[in-house]
């Protein structure tokens, strides 16, 4: 029988424990008669907020690119959004639809050698695409920081987690380590980890994976960053402390008054958590405004694919209803609307619109900022009348 480590004592516990459009100029061609075009809308909904809010972080027309062997992967196109502080923007997408490169992008991770950014990314009115690496290093982990999936990926295993917090907050703060060691528990104490003075000195390995991401999360903040970046940072913990970690961010985000851009596969997650959503596929925004629009009126086949597939504790015995078909390849992107080929409505848009002409992000009212991209006309009817009712 193995004697329990020290780490499963209850007080020490933390509580989930105890259970391509770059040709134009940056203003974009205005004509004189129409207005701007729709290249040039879409590039603005970047820097107008669905809330209406002005924005802390504004990325426009973003496309992330990556030169291989078999050609050009074209990971991340004409992608607008914007955020601002307190509030949370959940990207929601299946695997592949550019979720990480494009949040990679914002932070300034991806190798320039291998890959091609255009666009804009501007982090409090700052420009960040074309900045230098020193310029960044100082910006990422102090303005903008990023919470992962794996914590063990971002924790190095053979130095103690207060360590590792003294070194986030001396880099960025010329402090004695005295001073950084108050913080570094003043951090473990407010991410909940219980008796902060013994968990500095122990190693990641002897936290749990819920504590783990507590700990990542206490270094994500440790520098009172005004953007936090948290790719799926439930997806690797069991559900219950899966809330737990979300009821922290939450918390943390009122404290802070952080903005957050949560990725996220889970509708379950976004439902809780985001202010506004954004769903991309095969790297672009398909669909984008406040949670409650999109969550309670999507009007893009897609989105209403993502919701049909959750499975419901009512419909246990009933088959899971995943998406048809596999994205595109991102090597060579289809003429049309990259979901056609996947899509159940593509029938009922008259001719080859579908499969030959990109669609427009566009104002699903004529007007607002709820946006999708979609040829069907009768989204609204068709969403009332077929899929709300399969929804439940
Ligand atoms: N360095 C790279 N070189 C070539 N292709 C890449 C590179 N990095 C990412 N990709 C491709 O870009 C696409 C988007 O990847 P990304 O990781 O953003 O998807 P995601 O939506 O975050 O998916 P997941 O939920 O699985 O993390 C994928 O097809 C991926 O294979």
């Amino acid at each position: 029988m193995s004697t329990p480590a020290p780490e499963d004592r209850a007080e020490d516990r933390a509580p989930e424990d105890k259970k391509d459009s770059m040709a134009e100029s940056a203003a974009g061609p205005v004509d004189a008669k129409r207005g701007p075009s729709v290249a040039t809308r879409e590039r603005r909904q970047g820097s107008i907020n669905p809330s209406g809010e002005t924005p802390y972080l504004v990325v426009e027309d973003l496309a992330v690119k990556f030169p291989t062997a078999d050609g050009l992967v074209s990971a991340v196109n004409g992608l607008s959004y914007s955020v601002p502080l307190g509030r949370t923007l959940a990207i929601v997408g299946e695997s592949g639809s550019g979720k990480s490169v494009s949040s990679m992008a914002v932070m300034g991770l991806h190798d320039r050698k291998r890959t091609r950014i255009t666009g804009s990314i501007r982090l409090g009115g700052d420009e960040l695409v074309g900045l230098s690496e020193n310029d960044l290093m100082k910006i990422r982990g102090d303005a903008m920081s990023m919470v992962f999936q794996d914590p063990q990926s971002s924790l190095h295993p053979l130095y103690t987690i207060g360590n590792q917090l003294v070194e986030a907050y001396r880099v960025h703060h010329k402090v004695s380590k005295d001073v950084a060691k108050k913080r570094a528990l003043e951090m473990l104490d407010l991410v909940g980890i219980p008796n902060p003075p013994r968990r500095f000195s122990q190693y990641p390995h002897e936290f749990s994976g819920g504590m783990r991401q507590r700990a990542m999360i206490a270094m994500s903040l440790i520098n009172d960053p005004k953007l936090v970046i948290a790719d799926e940072p439930t997806t690797a913990l069991d559900v219950t402390v899966q809330a737990q970690i979300l009821d922290l961010l939450n918390n943390l985000q009122k404290e802070f008054g952080s903005a957050i851009v949560l990725i996220t596969h889970d509708l379950g997650v976004v439902a809780e958590m985001a202010d506004d959503v954004l769903v991309m596929y095969a790297g672009r925004c398909v669909e984008y405004g406040t949670a409650e629009d999109v969550l309670a009126n999507p009007r893009m086949p897609y989105t209403w694919g993502l919701l049909e597939s959750i499975p419901t504790v009512s419909a246990a015995n009933e088959r899971l209803r995943p998406i048809k078909g596999l994205p595109p390849s991102l090597l060579n992107l289809p003429d049309g609307c990259s979901f056609s080929a996947r899509c159940p409505y593509v029938e009922r848009v008259k001719g080859e619109l579908c499969t030959t002409q990109l669609p427009d992000l566009l104002p699903v009212d004529g007007a607002g900022a709820h946006t999708s991209r979609c040829h069907l006309h009768d989204k609204a009817s068709i969403y009332e009348a077929e899929v709300a009712p399969r929804l439940g």
